[in-house]
């Protein structure tokens, strides 16, 4: 029987990790398991424009279907007005009566606010029933994290499983580490390894949901969302002109050997001179960028170059004019490609 014949909660998880921690890959990953079919999949974003729902099987709009049965939607504004219009919307039976809810919250969410509007409201503790927390956490630049944030830490506190991920890009020495800061804090915790295979939907749901006594003192310290660190901002790069490959290698290469220490997060859907109806798909974490993805067609009818720097004290303007440089944007006062690569004082790697 489904959750909304029985009149039963409809149990929702809510997927949290930092930026960039994994969150877009494992969801893709559990979507593809009929496990979740009739799980509507609720992606919250943080930055002027939001790349992750596009990423999520490539589909865009307001509650879209995904193949094999389950529903994404964007999480707009308010988490609360997203799920009373949901609700509404299945009760008549404007979109087919989902019966899992999985809310990927944004790498610098602090889970506690978006719990408590869970399990304190009126109407919505009635219709969700919190199915647990999961929190991935990255074997690579986990341990940086965790010193430096607040919001990791608090994700890390209020989980109900562990997902390790990148532990395939980790040394043996790195990822123990990493394991052992982990169960220091949480002992009980179960670690699961996502590049073992470990992240499957039976270790995933059903957790049991939250103690309401172990959750007081964290909803005490305050329920409202706590600031972002200081210095944290998110910067958009738009371009309607296709980039040359080897430019855009440049500008990561620069951008990355000058103030990859202040790159927390970026992500980007290029147009590329190459093949410009086919976009490259980029993700750098903090100094990790993974190889870039080609996929087979634009998400949406946008087909420009969109890019998302979120950096901590990272000068934005500077990220703006660096990218405008070799993506051939003239401007006042900025120094155009070849000013760049055939400049003998240009930055290493950065010479012709
Ligand atoms: N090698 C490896 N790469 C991974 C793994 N998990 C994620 N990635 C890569 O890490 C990058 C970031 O992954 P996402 O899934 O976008 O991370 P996210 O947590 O959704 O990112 P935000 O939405 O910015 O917080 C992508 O390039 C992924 O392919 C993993 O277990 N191993």
């Amino acid at each position: 029987m489904s959750a909304l014949n029985s009149g039963r909660p409809i149990p929702l998880t809510v997927l949290t990790g930092f930026l960039g921690a994994g969150k877009t890959t494992l969801l893709n990953q559990l979507l593809r398991d009929p496990a979740l079919s009739g799980t509507l999949v609720l992606v919250n974003e943080f930055g002027e424009i939001g790349l992750d729902h596009l990423l999520i099987e490539q589909v865009d709009g307001d509650v879209v279907a995904l193949a094999g049965g389950c529903l994404c939607c964007q999480v707009r504004s308010d988490l609360i007005d997203t799920l009373e219009d949901l609700l509404r919307r299945r009760d008549e039976g404007e979109i087919p009566a989902f019966d899992r809810v999985v809310l990927e919250t944004t790498g610098l969410a602090d889970p506690v606010p978006v719990i408590h509007s869970l399990i304190a409201h009126p109407y919505i503790s009635l219709r969700f029933a919190l199915d647990g927390v999961v929190t991935l956490v990255d074997a690579v630049n986990g341990f940086r994290t965790l010193n430096e944030f607040e919001e990791a830490r608090r994700q890390l506190y209020l989980a109900d499983a562990v997902v390790l991920t990148k532990s395939d890009l980790a040394d043996a020495a790195t990822r123990a580490a990493i394991e052992a800061e982990i169960r220091r804090v949480k002992p009980e915790l179960p670690v699961l390894d996502a590049a073992r295979g470990e992240a499957v939907p039976a270790n995933l749901f059903g957790l049991g949901g939250h103690d309401a006594e172990n959750l007081k003192p964290w909803l005490a310290a305050g329920t409202e969302t706590s600031a972002h660190d200081d210095g944290v901002k998110t910067t958009t790069l738009w371009s309607d002109a296709a980039l040359p490959p080897t430019s855009f290698g440049m500008f990561i290469d620069l951008l990355r050997s000058e103030h990859g220490a202040k790159i927390l997060r970026l992500k980007g859907l290029l147009r590329m001179a190459d093949d410009p109806d086919r976009p490259v798909v980029v993700h750098g974490v903090q100094h990790l960028f993974h190889p870039p993805r080609r996929l087979d067609a634009w998400p949406d009818e946008d087909t420009r170059t969109r890019i998302v720097v979120i950096g901590k004290h990272l000068d934005a303007d500077l990220v703006r004019r660096l990218y405008d440089a070799f993506a051939g944007v003239p401007g006042l006062d900025a120094p155009d490609r070849s000013a760049l690569l055939d400049n003998p004082l240009a930055p290493p790697g950065m010479r012709r």
